[in-house]
């Protein structure tokens, strides 16, 4: 069984001033300990699908099944990671790692004790008591994704994570994530806009269409499968391959 199923799901917004249909027929699955990156043209709907998988929004049409059950609300065997880090600048870091901890009142020990322990096992044990303004804009994201990983997700949602940081900090976070990701065996679907992240990361890149999309063609990418980190894979002869075969499928959905 797979883990996520996305079933004949269509989503439209209504606005007091017009109608947007964002998604049309889109099926999906993603098993266990998959990891699945989807990309497409921007405004195609990408981040609406997520919010869907989070259970945020309903579908206006089709089905969103977890765990094989029919999601109806946010679920707590899902974490969600954004763009924006979302930190809070009075907490120190261990602080924000057990917000979320905090708001599903778990208890305070335990919590503390995991907190630490992945801050160290994920090279920030030396910045537990520092304010997020000290810390650079990847260190910050790593804060954020142990936010998220304290609460045991089976699955994680991540809608472009890494897109506010400069090219070299985005380059090395990538690495520290995927293997983050690999190392707790979690089953992610990670949104980008960019094609080579999308193969370095994932077992396989999802392309979709522009508005209303729907999933196009999805790519097995066969080499990775967590064997290199993201930087080495591009270094592989097969990476130019995927990368022209997901540019192919996705250049007539991008509009310039
Ligand atoms: N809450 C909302 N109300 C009305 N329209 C919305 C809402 N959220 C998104 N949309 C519209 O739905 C469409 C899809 O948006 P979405 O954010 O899912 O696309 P995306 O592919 O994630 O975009 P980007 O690549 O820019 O991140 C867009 O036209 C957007 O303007």
């Amino acid at each position: 069984m797979a883990q996520i199923e996305v079933r004949g799901v269509s989503h439209r917004y209504f606005t007091m001033k017009e109608e947007t249909e964002a998604l049309r027929n889109v099926n999906l699955q993603v098993e266990t300990g998959e990891f699945v990156s989807i990309v497409g043209p921007s405004g195609c709907g990408k981040s609406t699908l997520l919010s869907l998988l989070a259970g945020m929004i309903r579908p206006t049409q089709g089905e969103v099944r977890l765990f094989g059950e029919l999601l109806t609300g946010p679920s707590r065997r899902v974490g969600y990671m954004l763009q924006n880090d979302s930190l809070f600048e009075w907490r120190d870091v261990l602080h924000n790692v057990l917000i979320g901890a905090e708001v599903r009142g778990l208890d305070r020990e335990p919590a503390r004790r995991r907190a630490l322990e992945l801050l160290e096992r994920y090279g920030l044990g030396g910045f537990v008591g520092h304010a997020p303004k000290q810390l650079s804009g990847g260190m910050r994201q790593r804060v954020a994704l142990i936010r998220t990983l304290l609460l045991d997700p089976d699955i994680l949602l991540l809608d472009e994570p890494f897109s506010a940081l400069d090219y070299q900090t985005r380059l090395s976070l990538g690495d520290e994530v995927a293997g983050i990701l690999r190392d707790q065996g979690k089953t992610v679907v990670l949104v980008t806009h960019d094609i080579a992240e999308a193969i370095t990361m994932a077992d396989r890149v999802v392309v979709m269409s522009r508005r209303p999309a729907t999933i196009t063609a999805e790519h097995p990418v066969r080499y990775a499968a967590g064997r290199l980190p993201p930087t080495a894979l591009r270094k592989e002869p097969e990476f130019s391959r995927y990368f022209n075969r997901v540019w192919e499928e996705l250049k007539d959905h991008v509009r310039v």
